[in-house]
């Protein structure tokens, strides 16, 4: 049948209707914003240094053509989609110097984003479990050799861990690495199918080289799970024998990783390939143990902690789309009007999407703040390990990177979606990059430990601490001090106006404290009558819960006393109203823990609700700008929701016309 004009004319006819400037209801809001716009990006990004690393590190980025894509990714089929990855990965790594390679938290991850977008690839487990696994498992006198050929691009590395059968339970792992004294290698085995290593990113078609964990035996005992450095292909690429390598196929999301299966046939490697920082095979066989037993998973502690500030960063960016398109939704289509006969609003004026949008954009902002301090904690403990064998602070890391792992990957997930919610049908579209983050958010609470198993890592920590306290002679890490004051019969706290962040945390840490000696007495009650790891199955629930309100205790407080630290006064003023709705929408979320024993009375809860609404419609004013406080580029955010210039619906035409489906 004969047409009038091709798709394509018909989107051209409507490019014409792109506005010049900036959507002026998006302009009107940023006119009005309560408090300067620089310090408060100041204040977020700690400095005004940091602010502008991030916009020469975009300016680069756009200034060099191999970074752009030709075809909009969302288009490409998975071959295409893994071809795109690999040639933005290769001019990335040529480009390095445009960033500080040690800067994981910011410089990194952002020069990641808007080279390649918002997925994993087939360089993500390189630098993000490889290498840090060899920094902190090779001894250093040996770093300089493997590292370098990592950094030289002469290894591409993965990290092997988890099985067809295994992930969680590491201890449960099948892959053999038997020492043979003779030739002084190990032999590395996949005894059964179960065994076969089966998700590591980067392995089906990328990776020539993998951190292995593996069952180490010598001298014919069992050793445990450890870690060896094993060569899979050769220099053409091809997989070495007795390797048996793979992609496992499409996921959920991260397409463009190759995350692949291994398959070893007695595959021999040297005793030197056995990561011998903290334990060692001696040539004879003799085995040294490391001074910490969970030493070997300390790359696992390091990932997750870098987790946690690379997920809020894109609960940050959701809530920047969300809160960007709501201002300018409002007149395409009708979406009712507040008062009859004064027309359409702006659909962030209704109190139900404020509610929506306002406590996740508040969520995105404590984690991502304190997650800098968490870090230099991390490299205090990792310095306090290497001198000495220091291992006092490793428990309180290992609960705290597991804890906040937990709790942020499923907020972030959960927040990412209730605000693509907040958007509507535009929301569902790829366009807005909800679903990609979405895909992406969640995958993080399964990956580097899955949720509740790490929160059950958490509520071992505090089971330990309740006991210590019971005994009266606790030793507590700084994170559990609260757990050893003494109990609190009724709340503080009142309107939000009027009540201090001493009230807020006094009421937290007394719920949470009750929370964690009612799991507690449960539990040792139940140990009276069962085997110790039935009495814990028995009363899992709890030991989740208590998990959860102890590190949203840790949240609440750090956000306050971040907030404390912002010199510019406007800036404090909002972003205390915005820690303020953070506990408040909280303590309304957790309303049975709070009201239980009459802690909370009905009208403190009343208060709480009524305070959510009076917040809500005190930052509403200030949200686009709040928003932009995250200074997060077009580029970076890759949402035609979210354009900085509120010019979503030609966006959106544009957006569409790629679809090859339009091109005949
Ligand atoms: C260079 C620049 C380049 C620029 C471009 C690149 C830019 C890159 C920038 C990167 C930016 C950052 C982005 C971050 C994202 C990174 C993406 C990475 C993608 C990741 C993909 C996924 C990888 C994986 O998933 S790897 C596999 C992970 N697997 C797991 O996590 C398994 C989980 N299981 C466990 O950890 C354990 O089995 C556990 C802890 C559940 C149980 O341990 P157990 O020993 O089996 O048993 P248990 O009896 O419970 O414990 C005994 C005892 O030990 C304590 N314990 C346990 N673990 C630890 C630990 N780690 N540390 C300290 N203590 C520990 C435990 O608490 C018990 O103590 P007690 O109670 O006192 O007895
Ligand atoms: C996108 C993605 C990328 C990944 N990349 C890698 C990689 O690069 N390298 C690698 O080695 N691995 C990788 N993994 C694997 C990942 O680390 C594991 O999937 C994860 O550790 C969970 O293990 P599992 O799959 O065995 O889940 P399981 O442990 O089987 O969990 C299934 C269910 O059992 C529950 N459960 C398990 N144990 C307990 C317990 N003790 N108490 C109570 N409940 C329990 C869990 O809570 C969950 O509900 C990746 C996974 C994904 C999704």
């Amino acid at each position: 049948m004969e047409r009038d004009s091709s798709p394509s004319d018909q989107f051209h006819r409507y490019k014409n209707l792109i506005q010049n400037g900036d959507n002026p209801d998006i302009t009107k809001e940023r006119q009005g914003a309560s408090f300067n716009l620089y310090n408060m990006q100041c204040f977020v990004y700690e400095n005004d240094h940091k602010l502008q690393r991030r916009q020469e590190i975009l300016e680069f980025v756009e200034s060099h053509r191999e970074f752009d894509d030709p075809v909009h990714p969302h288009f490409l089929n998975r071959d295409e989609q893994i071809d795109r990855a690999t040639r933005k990965c290769l001019a990335m790594v040529d480009n390095l110097d445009a960033i500080d390679v040690t800067d994981y938290f910011d410089e990194a991850p952002l020069y990641q984003l808007l080279t390649i977008g918002r997925e994993l690839h087939c360089l993500s487990l390189h630098y993000g479990m490889f290498l840090p696994t060899i920094q902190v498992h090779t001894e250093k006198s040996l770093i300089l050799g493997p590292f370098q050929m990592a950094a030289s691009k002469a290894i591409l590395g993965t990290f092997a861990q988890t099985e067809l059968g295994h992930g969680s339970n590491l201890s449960k792992l099948e892959t053999t690495a038997t020492y043979d004294a003779t030739t002084k290698e190990f032999v590395i085995h996949t005894p059964t199918m179960s065994a076969g290593k089966w998700w590591p990113g980067g392995l089906g078609k990328s990776a020539n080289y993998a951190a292995v964990m593996a069952q180490l035996y010598t001298s014919g005992e069992s050793k445990g799970p450890h870690l060896f450095m094993v060569q899979l292909r050769d220099n053409a690429h091809a997989p070495l024998p007795g390797v048996t390598v793979g992609d496992i196929g499409p996921k959920l999301g991260n397409n463009a990783n190759d995350n692949g299966f291994l398959i070893f046939d007695h595959y021999r490697i040297p005793r030197r390939n056995m990561f011998m920082k903290y334990s060692k095979v001696e040539a004879d066989g003799t085995y040294i143990p490391p001074p910490h037993a969970k030493l070997g998973f300390g790359a696992m502690v390091l990932v997750r902690l870098l987790m946690i500030r690379d997920q809020t960063c894109q609960l940050g960016a959701a809530a920047v789309i969300a809160i960007r398109y709501s201002a300018v939704r409002h007149s395409a289509v009708r979406q009712g009007e507040i008062n009859e006969g004064e027309g359409e609003v702006q659909i962030l004026d209704y109190r139900t999407q404020q509610y929506r949008l306002l406590p996740q954009l508040a969520r995105s902002f404590p984690s991502s703040q304190r997650m800098r301090s968490r870090n230099s904690t991390s490299k205090y403990v990792t310095k306090q390990i290497n001198n000495n064998a220091n291992m006092e602070l490793l428990p309180e890391l290992h609960a705290l990177s597991s804890g906040l792992k937990a709790v942020i990957t499923w907020e972030v997930a959960q927040g990412i979606e209730q605000l693509r919610l907040s958007c509507g049908g535009h929301g569902y579209s790829r366009a807005s990059a909800f679903p990609d983050m979405y895909a992406y958010a969640v995958g993080g609470c399964t990956y580097e430990g899955e949720n509740i198993v790490m929160l059950l890592q958490v509520a071992r920590f505090l089971m330990m601490i309740a006991k210590e306290v019971r005994s009266g002679n606790p030793k507590l890490a700084e994170i559990a001090e609260y757990i050893a004051k003494p109990d609190a019969v009724t709340a503080r706290i009142s309107s939000w106006k009027t009540c201090s962040d001493e009230d807020i945390i006094h009421d937290f840490e007394a719920v949470t404290r009750k929370l964690i000696f009612a799991t507690f007495d449960r539990l040792t009650t139940l140990e009276r009558t069962m085997k110790k790891k039935e009495a814990w199955n028995a009363c899992s629930i709890d030991l989740c819960k208590a998990a959860r309100m102890h590190v949203k205790t840790y949240l609440v407080k750090n956000f306050l006393a971040r907030v404390r630290t912002c010199e510019d006064p406007a800036s404090r003023t909002v972003m205390h109203t915005l820690a303020k709705l953070y506990a408040f929408d909280l303590i309304s979320g957790g309303g049975g823990h709070f009201m239980k024993g009459g802690f909370l009375s009905e009208k403190q809860f009343n208060e709480v609700q009524l305070g959510i609404y009076e917040m809500l419609a005190a930052i509403r004013p200030d949200s686009v700008a709040l928003a932009d406080s995250w200074a997060i580029s077009d580029l970076e955010l890759r949402s035609v929701l979210g354009r900085r210039d509120g010019n979503v619906y030609p966006a959106l035409l544009e957006w569409a016309q790629q679809s090859p489906l339009n091109q005949n």
